[in-house]
């Protein structure tokens, strides 16, 4: 079967750091895909080079059997993006940038109003009509950028942290618009720190580790039978003791 994503090789040097070193996954069709990892684990360079908004140094990405740097235009319009910081016309209220990024992408105009107009209500963002994104509040950006990534109906969203700074009743209304879009047969992959919602929504994760994945499958393999926070901190964590030193803080 054709995977939804399937990285080979993928590695990103940064001067004398490996951020991703040569980095294997495999994203089967219709799969919600969780990657975890600690700060600076490569999630995010990872996906970058994934969906083709950063160039490997060395591996390859493809979305659905179409290599991501030799036909980029076929293989972006499968996928649905939200990057970690996501770059929007400012000047332009949500409406705005969804008609504008709607029809760049070649869709015809009345199909772009309609779904702006369902997207801005599903996610709420409905009531700032007349906000420019410069004035949008984090989570609203984030929202916005959901809404971005959803408008062509791509078949694959990759998402860098979706719920960050999105209030919990927004989180509730992404998680649905997440899995109508998974039940409809669309695959997700989705970056988090937290396991208890990769654990709710996820049918499969990989753990990042200095740009690598030591760890990867269902989620009740990589449970085996455990709690996925147990199994991630055991396996990454290195036993840090948070509790030592900062002596003063008590005094
Ligand atoms: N543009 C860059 N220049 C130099 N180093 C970078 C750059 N981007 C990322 N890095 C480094 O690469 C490593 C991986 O970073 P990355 O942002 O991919 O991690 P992450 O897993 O997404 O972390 P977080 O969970 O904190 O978002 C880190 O050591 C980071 O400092």
């Amino acid at each position: 079967m054709t995977a939804a994503l399937r990285l080979t090789g993928l590695t990103k040097r940064f001067g004398d750091k490996t951020a991703v070193d040569g980095l294997d996954l495999t994203v089967p069709a219709g799969s919600f895909y969780g990657l975890v990892g600690l700060n600076g684990a490569g999630k995010t360079t990872t996906l970058s080079m994934a969906v083709g908004l950063l160039r490997p140094d060395a591996g390859t990405s493809n979305v659905f059997g179409v290599d991501v740097w030799s036909d980029p235009t076929t293989a972006k319009a499968l996928l649905g993006v939200l990057p970690d910081s996501l770059g929007l016309p400012e000047r332009l209220t949500g409406r705005e940038v969804l008609t504008y990024l709607g029809l760049l992408r070649g869709l015809d105009k009345s199909t772009v109003e309609e779904r702006a107009a369902e997207l801005l209500a599903v996610l709420e963002l409905d009531g700032a009509e007349k906000t420019l994104v410069s004035e949008y509040s984090t989570g609203m950006r984030k929202k916005i950028g959901l809404a971005v990534a959803l408008l062509h109906a791509p078949k694959l969203l990759v998402l860098d942290e979706p719920f960050e700074a999105v209030d919990p009743v927004s989180a509730l209304t992404v998680r649905r618009i997440l899995r109508r879009f998974t039940d409809g047969g669309g695959s997700v992959v989705m970056s988090s720190h937290v396991m208890a919602l990769v654990e709710q929504l996820c049918d499969h994760v990989a753990v990042v580790d200095k740009g690598r994945v030591p760890l990867s499958g269902t989620v009740a393999e990589v449970k085996a039978g455990r709690g996925l926070e147990d199994v991630f901190v055991d396996l990454v964590g290195g036993g840090v003791d948070g509790a030592e030193g900062l002596a003063w803080l008590a005094s």
